[in-house]
């Protein structure tokens, strides 16, 4: 049930949203009241602890994943492989294969192609990866029970090669074939209402995302749609999951769950880091942020500030809580669930009224191949938006319509910025980012330096196709947004490591200029002259070209400090200019004996071709006149 784009795209790059920012804000950490009401312990709370210990696994079991025949059996054909799928049809053909969604995550940039790049903002340094558009998917729902048994037929079809159409508006009326109504949409991947929670996790890219976050990325994964069309089912799940102890091998579970797993998964595997998860859980609620970890019987509002320092937004004193192992995250989820505003309407018995934000920080120390410690800070955004309304649908009234229409205004201000982001003229000029609480704290998942993933939420349902199709036009727009993931470091640490580069490369060099000048020195023709030279030129390197450069043990590098590091990368710098220098000497020396080589050459047959017409004016001369004389044979060798 889940259809690809035939040239597939990267998943691509940016922006840690500021949301995160709340959990680097210092100001509100502390231990939140995560209940862990089903046994589980409360998670702790520590203010930084960075250099802490490796986070153990889990108890949960991890669901087996699914094998990719198995998966293979989910996938609908390609164009021109085979069948068409009808909407919410069944089985594809195996030759849509997996092993194109999974050479398309492989294309998402990774920690193997990373280029430090310099911030302009903080003039720290950073680790980057190409600028790449925003991946994004869509997932239709299933028809609902009352939607069958009000007879609304599907208004999507699935072509394949990540396509989706949408047949023209007729509701109510008969339905037609009218093409000129009819559009077709791209995206990276669509999951058709057969889709498993499982498929979204194997094929949505969200691993990626993961695995990116673990790298020290900022990643977003967001749920775009109307209401009811299935958000909170993709990110969580059903409602009833949290009542009660829940079965971790619910196959109900939604992204969220099953993304701590693979977390913690990874994590468990990589010996070789000490990692420290925290996470804290908001909602915007009538454009009030409120703590969902902490929210208080007030629930009382924190304030959205801008941070000069990180550029970019965050929340003042939100609660950030350490996650030792899973449960701890698992807490945090179920806790967060909890607490969030819910409503019922027309359209959805279990309605989000807020637009929730649930991130996790992934703070790692890995000892790198030179020894120094490199510390890094990812973070994985989970946003669940609430969705659009028509209230005259969903016949809201009183305060459910003041919050369907904060809920209308701030996704407005959010298609806006999406809309002016994916048009190349209008990304320069002002994007209203400040006009709304979701927008500042998005701000960098969709025009900044993270990995963001957007996964539209449709209904199939024809009496929804006004809706469909706005939201599929949105996931268009935001497919043109391009984004730079970066990873940005401790300016010292980023510092130490670029210098450490550095004394590498100016190694390389020093060795490879002292190989060109010991090749130089064996195939000189006047070897005792080149080798007193050759020594001459050393001594005069490491004498004449000021301090001699010590012997460099790289393990010993993270003993030094920045200014000795600096220094060194001086003294290779010195060292290889005076090398250089001698290399180019030598060159010229070489140069001048091969012209003086050739010269004697020259002279030698001018001599010979003497001796010939000196022979030819004396032919009854002795035969040991034609000898040639001592002087040019010696020559001639
Ligand atoms: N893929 C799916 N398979 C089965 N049921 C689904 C699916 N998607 C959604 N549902 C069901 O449809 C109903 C509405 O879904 P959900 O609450 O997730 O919508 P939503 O987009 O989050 O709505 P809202 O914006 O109002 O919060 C729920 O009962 C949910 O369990």
């Amino acid at each position: 049930m889940v259809r690809r784009a035939s040239s597939v795209p990267h998943l691509n790059s940016s922006g840690g949203s500021s949301a995160d920012s709340a959990g680097t804000s210092g100001s509100g950490r502390g231990r939140a009241p995560v209940a862990g009401s089903r046994g589980r312990k409360t998670p702790s709370t520590t203010s930084t602890g960075q250099n802490q210990r490796q986070s153990s696994g889990s108890s949960s079991s991890v669901p087996r994943s699914r094998s990719l025949t198995n998966g293979m059996r989910r996938l609908s054909p390609q164009k021109g492989t085979g069948s068409s799928g009808g909407g919410g049809g069944g089985g594809g053909s195996s030759r849509n294969t997996p092993y194109f969604l999974r050479s398309r995550e492989n294309e998402i940039g990774s920690a193997d192609t990373l280029e430090i790049v310099a911030s302009k903002s903080t003039g720290s340094e950073e680790c980057s990866t190409p600028e790449d558009n925003i991946n994004v998917v869509v997932r239709v729902r299933p028809l609902n029970d009352k939607e069958k048994r009000d007879r609304h037929g599907s208004t999507l079809q699935f072509p394949g090669n990540g396509q989706v159409i949408l047949e023209g508006n007729d509701v109510g009326q008969k339905r037609s074939h009218n093409r000129d109504s009819v559009r077709v949409f791209t995206y990276n991947v669509v999951f058709e209402p057969g889709a498993t929670q499982e498929d979204i996790l194997d094929y949505s890219g969200i691993k990626r995302i993961i695995e990116m976050g673990i790298e020290g990325f900022s990643c977003t994964a967001f749920c775009y749609g109307q209401t009811g069309s299935g958000k909170t089912h993709t990110l969580t799940g059903p409602p009833d999951l949290f009542v009660g102890k829940p079965n971790p091998k619910d196959p109900r579970h939604g992204l969220i769950f099953r993304s701590f797993l693979y977390l913690f998964q990874l994590i468990k595997n990589r010996k070789d880091v000490n990692y420290v998860l925290k996470a804290s859980f908001m909602e915007i609620y009538n454009e009030r942020v409120i703590d969902l970890l902490n929210p208080g019987s007030a629930r009382k509002p924190l304030a959205v500030r801008w941070s000069k320092k990180s550029g970019g937004f965050f929340v003042e004193n939100l609660f950030t809580v350490d996650c030792e192992e899973l449960d701890d995250l698992l807490a945090v989820l179920e806790e967060g669930m909890r607490n969030r505003a819910v409503g019922s309407h027309a359209m959805n018995d279990h309605s989000s009224r807020s637009h929730t934000i649930l991130t996790v920080h992934i703070l790692s120390d890995q000892q790198t191949d030179g020894g120094v410690f490199l510390s890094k800070h990812g973070k994985i955004n989970f946003v669940d938006l609430a969705g659009s309304e028509l209230t005259k649908k969903t016949m809201s009234e009183g305060k459910t319509l003041e919050e369907a229409n904060n809920i209308n205004k701030s996704l407005m201000v959010l298609g806006y910025c999406i809309s002016s982001l994916s048009d190349s003229k209008k990304r320069s000029g002002h994007i209203p980012y400040r006009d709304s609480q979701l927008t500042k704290l998005l701000a960098d998942s969709l025009a900044g330096n993270g990995v963001t993933l957007m996964i539209a939420c449709v209904s199939p349902a024809h009496y929804n196709h006004a809706e469909t199709l706005n939201t599929l036009r949105y996931a268009s727009r935001a497919k043109r947004i391009r984004t730079k993931p970066v990873i940005k470091m401790d300016p010292r640490e980023a510092l130490i490591l670029s210098l450490k580069r550095d004394i590498h490369a100016l190694q390389m060099e020093n060795d490879h200029l002292k190989a060109a000048l010991n090749l130089h020195h064996q195939a000189a023709p006047n070897g005792g002259a080149a080798d007193n030279l050759l020594e001459l030129q050393l001594d005069r390197v490491s004498s004449g070209g000021g301090a001699p450069v010590p012997k460099v043990d790289l393990q010993r590098l993270p003993e030094l400090d920045g200014s000795e590091l600096a220094e060194l990368v001086k003294l290779y710098m010195v060292e290889n200019e005076s090398l250089r220098q001698e290399n180019n000497h030598l060159f010229t020396v070489r140069e001048t004996i091969l012209r003086d080589q050739e010269i004697v050459c020259r002279e030698n047959e001018r001599l010979l071709k003497k001796l010939e017409d000196v022979n030819k004016s004396n032919p009854n001369g002795n035969e040991d006149d034609n000898e040639p004389s001592k002087e040019v044979q010696t020559k001639k060798e």
